[in-house]
């Protein structure tokens, strides 16, 4: 299976190739195969890509809006017309099965595209009326050159959740996937270059965190914006702050879902399912930690392992296949790891645990019970398929316990009592919230995590006011009065 791309990066309008950068293999990790073999960007590239995005600005900014939007919009079209192919990239790259990729990653971005497309013709300024007829108003200026950053479960979509708002608001963009899964990003650009986008405007580069760190500092680079983990994040957010550039974090997550005994218990089982095992686990805003009131604890873990037959792992390409591996071999290992600090801490292995027995790498959908608030696999992010289930008696301790975590990034309850929901939803120390439902992310509304989760929002209006700054002009009309 090959699925090598005409160049490693894309800069300027064009596919380009320096061998001296470092290897990067692309495995595909239903069956360890090699993809392709790509580089990393020499510091040449970098510098190029960075040259090519900040002589690009002037001119973007400089289109309206309507001019703008347009070629967004129509790399949207184009990106809905070609989702299968992008999706089968998205499934190589990742693992994640085609039943998933084709409804989640190229369409996700899509929206994207389209949305900001439609809104960037809206980016406007405000006016005030001042005492004596001097008044005052404001534009909403584009920032300049942003640096984008991905991680490896959503690559498509992270590239145009960042690009779009980004290209929306008249920046330029230099983006660099995720070592792991560098594939996608490259499509995504040249979809925008045959949409119209002028040469310069979004540009990728590959590499590894080194990469990444020089994009980040270089005095050409107004914002970045980061999808990874908080170790990174923390780092990425120090070395941006030395030259004082706007950031979006958009970072890990340990969050809670809570399961009252007068939810819908099917449906609650169903919101842990997409909020624990989709994309095999590896979502950012996984509700990890379930909450179980005691009465119904039984009840809820017995209706999950039944629902739990209905796992089909298999080759991701299959569209029949709804349960791929992880993204890679060191992330298989970190899961099981996790997995046997969960026994050896004294959590109920209630299903799976194990690395499947097949090709690739696979590890078995997981639940543990009896887990308590001081076991690891309740504290920390592991970004695999492994749910645990925690007892709780009131509603004033499961809050408590819920919002006791540096994360917060989502948080979700299923309860039938329409009171309890907005209190509970309200209590909740968490960017995203969801009340009997888990893990949508429709474009309309804001995404994003509270404390060691991250900084900002993508999506939606909120998008705006990162990719932008206001610039205020006070008009004097009538005599300017001095002291002397
Ligand atoms: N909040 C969200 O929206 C969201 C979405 C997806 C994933 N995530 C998080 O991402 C993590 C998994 O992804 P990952 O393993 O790729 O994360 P990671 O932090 O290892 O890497 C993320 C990206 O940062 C780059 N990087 C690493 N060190 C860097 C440095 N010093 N300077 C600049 N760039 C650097 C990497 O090359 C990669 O492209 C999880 O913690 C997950 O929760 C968050
Ligand atoms: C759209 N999801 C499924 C919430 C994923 C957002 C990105 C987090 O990993």
């Amino acid at each position: 299976m090959r699925a090598q791309p005409k160049a490693s990066h894309f800069i300027d309008g064009a596919y380009i190739e320096d061998d001296a950068g470092a290897p990067i293999t692309c495995i595909y990790p239903a069956t360890g195969e090699t993809l392709a073999e790509l580089h990393e960007a020499t510091p040449a590239l970098v510098d190029k890509a960075l040259a090519a995005a900040k002589r690009a600005g002037p001119e973007w900014a400089a289109l309206s809006g309507t001019e703008r939007g347009r070629i967004l919009r129509r790399a949207a079209d184009m990106m809905r017309d070609e989702n299968r192919a992008l999706s089968e990239i998205e499934t190589l790259d990742t693992g994640k099965p085609l039943q998933e990729t084709l409804v989640a990653d190229a369409t996700s971005g899509a929206d994207a595209l389209e949305y900001f497309g439609g809104l960037a013709a809206t980016i406007a300024g405000e006016t005030f009326r001042l005492p004596g007829g001097d008044w005052a108003y404001t534009t909403r200026d584009p920032l300049g050159v942003c640096v984008g950053i991905g991680a490896w479960n959503y690559p498509t979509q992270i590239a145009c959740w960042k690009a779009a708002p980004a290209l929306a608001c008249g920046n330029t963009m230099v983006f660099k996937p995720s070592e792991t899964t560098p594939l996608s990003a490259l499509r995504v650009a040249e979809i925008l270059k045959e949409a119209g986008l002028p040469d310069g405007v979004f540009n990728v580069l590959q590499g590894r965190g080194g990469v990444g760190a020089s994009l980040v500092t270089d005095p050409r680079v107004a914002k970045v914006s980061l999808t990874g983990s908080v170790p990174t994040g923390q780092k990425v957010y120090a070395a941006a702050a030395e030259g004082l550039r706007h950031v979006t974090m958009e970072l890990g997550g340990k969050s809670p879902m809570i399961v009252f005994a007068d939810a819908d218990l099917d449906r609650a089982v169903s919101g842990a399912i997409l909020g624990n095992f989709y994309s095999s686990g590896q979502v950012c805003s996984n509700g990890t930690r379930v909450f179980v009131e005691r009465t119904c604890r039984d009840a809820f873990v017995d209706r999950l392992r039944e629902r739990l037959k209905g796992v089909v792992m298999g080759d991701p390409l299959d569209e029949a296949t709804n349960y791929g591996p992880m993204v890679s071999e060191a992330q298989m290992n970190i899961v099981l790891g996790y997995i046997e600090k969960g026994v050896a801490e004294g959590a109920t292995l209630a299903h799976g645990g194990r690395r499947a027995n097949r090709d690739g790498f696979f590890v078995e959908p997981t639940v543990f019970t009896g887990v308590t608030d001081d076991m690891t696999i309740a504290k920390e992010e592991i970004f695999g398929p492994v749910l645990s289930v925690l007892d709780f008696d009131s509603e004033d301790e499961v809050i408590r316990r819920a919002n006791d975590t540096p994360f917060g990034l989502a948080a979700g309850v299923f309860t039938d009592d329409i009171r309890r929901a907005h209190r509970v939803a309200a209590a909740f120390r968490a960017g995203t919230c969801y009340i009997n439902h888990y893990n949508a992310a429709p474009v309309e509304m804001p995404f994003g995590g509270s404390k060691m989760s991250g900084v900002g929002r993508e999506n939606s209006l909120a998008a705006i006011e990162h990719y932008t700054e206001r610039k205020t002009v006070y008009v004097g009309m009538g005599d300017v009065e001095a002291p002397f």
